[in-house]
């Protein structure tokens, strides 16, 4: 091909971008969406049982994503890790095998969506659904460490002192390699709490893996990231990483997000994502979100524009959020509400 695989990967987000007018949309709350459905998530593999047990309804929620017009749909892996499915009893061939069908039940669903648009005289049909044809990624989702132990620490990103980097290499590492051979477009690097995950993964994918990524950090004080390191540290890892094409926050609540870009902004040209929550915070304790007492962010969507005027390049919504989140985000930016007339 004549390229190095840092220019491709490179090419695969800018390419990207610009046939999406600018500004990507990724997808909303994908456990909260499968919850919503009726879907019991009280498990350690989380949204992931859902690849065990609920197979259609996984696909229907990302075909939901994809009508309320999100251009990403990130995996049902987010908490699928060979080691959570080897607790429950699987084989280490099993357990990959459930990695690879999370992406291939997002491809499936990009492929049902595509059929339904051909065959839609508009893109923008009576009851609501976005079916344009236009390009569409599969982002494949790998939560931290602290979202396969369960216990709250992906919200404090705290390991204890005895965590290295070799640990979480070697946590990763099979994972990583698996969905990168899965057919995703790219890895999802998803709530990454601290400065020692990041590294692990900027390591892991300079191991030879071929498609790129994105690092999404996630914060509770609008300042560092959730373990209390310093963000701009860990958006320069990222920044370093020639594998990543974005940088930026999930699951964290909408006030913080403007400075949070800002800050980003400072370290890396690479386009910044953002796909809040909806301001609620998880207690890991009652295994609940409760409303937040301080700043209201009800009104998420009426930041969007002020987020992209800051600099972000593809935004979203995470926990707590809906397709109708999803919509309105469609609607309310310029470039996306043109084919929505
Ligand atoms: N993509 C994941 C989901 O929405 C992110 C979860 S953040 C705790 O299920
Ligand atoms: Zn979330």
């Amino acid at each position: 091909m004549g390229l190095n695989n840092g220019t491709v990967n490179e090419t695969l987000m800018s390419d990207f971008l610009r046939k999406s007018g600018g500004v990507a949309v990724i997808d909303g709350g994908f456990a909260t969406e499968l919850e919503r459905h009726g879907a019991d998530l009280n498990d350690p593999l989380w949204s992931a049982k859902c690849l065990l047990t609920s197979t259609d309804l996984v696909r229907q929620v990302h075909l939901d994503y994809l009508e309320a017009g999100a251009d990403i749909i990130i995996t049902a892996s987010y908490q699928a890790t060979i080691q959570g499915f080897g607790a429950k009893g699987f084989s280490k061939e099993e357990s990959e095998a459930m990695l690879k069908k999370s992406v291939d039940i997002a491809c499936e669903a990009r492929n049902v969506y595509y059929e339904r648009c051909r065959n839609s005289a508009s893109n923008f049909t009576s009851d609501g659904k976005i079916l344009k044809n236009r390009p569409i990624l599969v982002a494949a989702s790998v939560g931290s460490y602290g979202a396969y132990l369960a216990d709250g620490s992906e919200y404090s990103g705290d390991y204890g002192d005895a965590m290295d980097l070799e640990f979480l290499k070697n946590f990763h590492r099979r994972r990583v390699q698996v969905l990168a051979e899965s057919g995703a477009d790219l890895i999802a690097f998803e709530t990454v709490p601290n400065k020692i995950e990041a590294q692990a993964y900027a390591e892991l994918l300079e191991e030879g893996i071929k498609i790129p990524a994105w690092f999404s950090f996630n914060s509770k004080d609008g300042v560092n990231v959730v373990s209390g390191d310093s963000l701009t540290e860990c958006a320069k890892i990222a920044d370093s990483c020639k594998k990543v094409v974005a940088v930026g926050i999930n699951c964290t609540p909408p006030r913080f997000i403007s400075g949070l870009i800002q800050s980003i902004k400072k370290v890396t040209t690479k386009p910044v994502l953002i796909y809040p929550n909806s301001g609620e915070m998880y207690d890991p304790e009652l295994k609940q979100w409760v409303k937040n007492t301080g700043v209201p962010d009800e009104d998420f969507v009426s930041y969007v524009n002020k987020w992209c005027e800051v600099g972000a390049s593809l935004v979203g919504g995470c926990c707590r959020t809906t397709p109708n989140t999803i919509k309105a985000i469609c609607k309310t930016l310029p470039s996306k509400s043109s084919y929505m007339a």
